[in-house]
């Protein structure tokens, strides 16, 4: 008998929870885990147990035997809509990045001369650089987030190869393409163009030898000297050359800065573009840097054997900042622990997190609605503006609002942000936590607060644009678009960096913010979540009358703004928990959709 007792004891104290999973107390947590893991991977996984059994000694019996001792759980309990607060998916998400985008420089011209059988001392044959890759961009369905531009801070194309002997050119370098999502807005923040600063030069130095025919004027002397040595830091010399050959050499007049024809297609600069459709074809956003000259183009009758030949030309560089205008086509709005997340998970395959407390979600987690069931006609079909049949559409569920959120409390206005960029706003209120009219009016007076906020913003950034000139005339054309380059930028070459307040700013440069369109112009709706409770049927019937008087106009809209939209406000009471009343939330959504578009 006491041998049994030590025996047991030996088994808890060293064999646990190894031999004998069950009986150690933690193992139904395990076993739990477990068997979530075990059943998630068992329908791609040939030998399902083979993990188990050499990461871990726990037998696979153990999965499948229930504990003779502890509590009972059972371990299939396991739902899309209730999940454990630990089984979430994050998706990395950016709206708004700065980004340096550079072109590929030009390659080197090749200095060689023709060697044959018979022919020693050859004429030059050295060939020209070959382009530097340029950037494209395209805009592209699909596409919900920055986050793959944001990471890589810098883009770079490919340089063009150098010339080679026997006249033959350089490879052109590759180019890059950037796809971002519908909706992107592009502006320039600061631009450094190797070729424009030449040209400007060259205009300055000619400016001066025309200007200045006196002998003593030192600023006159220095700028020739300046441009003599820039000159010569073009040249390549032969690879056998001394470094005294450098300023031995008589190099001829450099040719003039050349930009290669696909420049001309470039946007020009500073660069303001608003991406709200689909591109079938990429669009050129800087073209490489053309190569450099072989020693053919320097032959001349007093030199017949150049050994020079020039470099290529370095290629543009651009700062830009990306921001997505539209971020979702429905944005979830709610105070903390509404339900928001668990609704997004009803509707998408979405695996947002989902806790009983504030601030489970505390980025937006973007979820695609499938319309399209591949299974023949759509019911109610969906179009995009430009007439294409939607097979799909997207749902923002963002972080839980906060009464002062526009006084950048909780999440603040980052948070508030992303609803403005939402095509249709869905306002979800919890039936069970008190009168959703007021909770209703409060969300509304929060966004209202924030919109306010944001108008001032863009005002302080107009009037700083359009400053009174010196005769007291101020300088604002009526026609005035936020993506039309101010007239003072409009200098093909250096931009200089904009003023305003940028959201990712780069050191000392940023933006004006972004004119969007209202808030309170947005279509939207309210879902009234967690239905299923006790004793809400009363809150929901109060909130619904509150809306059918906002409709009629005997209520004023909860934002306060009299052109505010109120076509048809409608609530939808959802249990998103057991998936009630979710189609009635998809298909409304989808009849606003179509107002919106
Ligand atoms: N009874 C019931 N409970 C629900 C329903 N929907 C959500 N819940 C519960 O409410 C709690 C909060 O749900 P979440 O989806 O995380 O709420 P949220 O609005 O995303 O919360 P935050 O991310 O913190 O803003 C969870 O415990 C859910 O299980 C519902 O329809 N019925
Ligand atoms: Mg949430």
């Amino acid at each position: 008998m006491s041998s049994a007792l030590g025996h047991s004891r030996l088994l808890s104290s060293t064999l646990t929870p190894f031999l004998y999973p069950y009986l150690d107390s933690s193992w139904s947590a395990a076993a739990t885990r477990l068997a979530r893991n075990t059943r998630t991977r068992a329908a791609g996984n040939r030998h399902p147990d083979r993990r188990w059994q050499t990461t871990t000694s726990v037998p696979s019996e153990a999965t499948t035997q229930p504990p003779p001792t502890g509590p009972a759980r059972d371990v299939t309990q396991y739902d899309h809509l209730n999940p454990q607060p630990a089984d979430y998916r994050e998706t990395p998400f950016t709206d708004a990045c700065a980004l340096t985008l550079a072109a590929g420089n030009g390659g080197h011209g090749c200095i060689s001369f023709l060697r044959e059988k018979y022919i020693a001392d050859g004429p030059p044959n050295g060939g020209d650089g070959g382009t530097g890759g340029s950037v494209y961009i395209q805009a592209i369905r699909g596409e919900t987030s920055l986050h793959k531009l944001a990471r890589r801070g810098i883009i770079k194309a490919d340089r063009g190869r150098n010339g080679q002997g026997s006249a033959k050119g350089g490879k052109r370098g590759e180019d890059v393409l950037l796809t971002v999502p519908v909706g992107t807005v592009l502006r320039e923040i600061s631009r450094h163009d190797p070729v424009a600063e030449e040209e400007a030069e060259l205009r300055r130095s000619r400016r001066y030898s025309m200007e200045t025919e006196d002998p003593d004027d030192t600023e006159a002397a220095e700028a020739a000297e300046h441009q003599r040595t820039h000159k010569r830091e073009k040249w390549l010399l032969h690879p056998a050359a001394q470094p005294h050959h450098y300023t031995a050499e008589d190099f001829p007049r450099l040719p003039k800065p050349r930009r290669s024809t696909l420049a001309m297609s470039e946007p020009r600069g500073p660069i303001r573009l608003d991406l709200n459709k689909p591109m079938e074809v990429p669009m050129l956003l800087i073209a490489g840097a053309s190569g450099g000259l072989g020693n053919t183009h320097f032959v001349t009758p007093s030199k017949p054997k150049p050994k020079y030949a020039t470099k290529g030309d370095g290629g543009t560089r651009i700062a830009l900042q990306l921001e997505l205008k539209l971020l979702a086509d429905v944005g979830l709005v709610g105070l903390p622990n509404a339900g928001k997340s668990t609704l997004l998970r009803a509707l998408t395959s979405s695996r947002a997190r989902i806790g009983d407390w504030a601030f489970t979600t505390l980025a937006p987690n973007i979820g695609t609605v499938v319309l399209d069931n591949q299974r023949g006609r759509l019911e109610n079909p969906l179009y995009y503006p430009t007439g294409e049949l939607r097979t799909n559409f997207t749902i923002a569920d963002n972080p839980g609002l906060i009464e002062d959120a526009h006084l950048d409390r909780g999440l603040g206005l980052g948070f508030l942000r992303h609803i403005e960029r939402a095509g249709v706003l869905a306002f979800i209120v919890d039936l069970s936590a008190g009168d959703s009219i007021q909770t209703l009016k409060g969300l509304w007076n929060e966004v209202g607060e924030y919109q306010g906020i944001r108008d001032r913003e863009i005002a302080e950034a107009t009037e700083r644009r359009h400053v009174p000139n010196e005769e007291g005339k101020v300088t604002w054309s009526p026609g005035f678009s936020e993506f039309e380059p101010d007239s003072a930028d409009k200098v093909h070459g250096v931009s200089a960096p904009q003023e305003d307040t940028l959201l990712q700013p780069l050191p000392g440069q940023s933006l004006p913010p972004l004119a969007l369109p209202p808030i309170s112009s947005k279509p939207w709706m309210v879902i009234a979540t967690k239905a299923d409770k006790p004793e809400t049927q009363e809150n929901f019937q109060a909130l619904q009358a509150y809306l059918a008087k906002i409709q009629d106009g005997i209520e004023e809209h909860p934002s306060g703004k009299p052109n505010a939209w109120k076509k048809k406000v409608r609530a939808v009471p959802v249990c998103a928990m057991k998936k009630e009343g979710v189609q009635g939330v998809q298909d409304m959504m989808t009849s606003l959709l179509r107002e919106f578009s």
